[in-house]
């Protein structure tokens, strides 16, 4: 059994649909699953818990509100967790352009700098070409569990 978090961005609800199909699915399988819909730091720092990033794009690459406050927040106080897993879903729009799914990559770089490890490749959702996150969020998501 592993015990992850799930740190959810979402404007219109669509990767916080994704972020509780993957904890239903995941806790289907044993394990147990937070899901965060406004993180806080304190969040992740009272606890080791391998960390899932769940979030859309909004603005122009940029990340929702409600998880913005948490993201300014690390990068403002980088609690150091070095080695600690983390992976990232991210929801865009290809037709966005150089802004396709930006959030991830903030939230990436922002976790890289806490020298957390990240696992498997970013999934990146393109709203273009998939009505159905949840559909290749599922699948991906045991996957990168089976990594940990
Ligand atoms: C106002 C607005 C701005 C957006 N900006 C971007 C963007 O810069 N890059 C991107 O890849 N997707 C962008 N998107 C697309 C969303 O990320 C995509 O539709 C996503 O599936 C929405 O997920 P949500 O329902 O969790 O908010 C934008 C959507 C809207 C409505």
């Amino acid at each position: 059994m592993t015990a992850i978090r799930i740190l959810v961005g979402s404007v219109y609800g669509g990767a916080l649909l994704t972020a509780r199909a993957i904890k239903k699915d995941l806790e289907t399988g044993g394990h147990q699953v937070t899901v965060l819909e406004n993180p806080a730091l304190e969040d992740i720092t009272s606890n080791l818990d391998p960390l899932l990033v769940c979030t859309s794009t909004t603005g122009q690459g940029e990340l929702p509100p409600n998880l913005l406050p948490f993201y300014l927040d690390l990068r403002d106080q980088l609690p150091q967790q070095p080695g600690r897993p983390f992976g990232v879903i991210v929801l865009g729009d290809s037709s966005y352009g150089d802004t396709f799914c930006g959030a991830g990559e903030l939230m990436e770089e922002a976790l890289n700098e806490t020298s957390a490890r990240k696992i498997g490749d970013t999934l990146r959702i393109d709203a273009l070409e998939t009505m159905e996150p949840e559909a290749d969020a599922l699948p991906w998501a045991r996957e990168w569990l089976s990594q940990i």
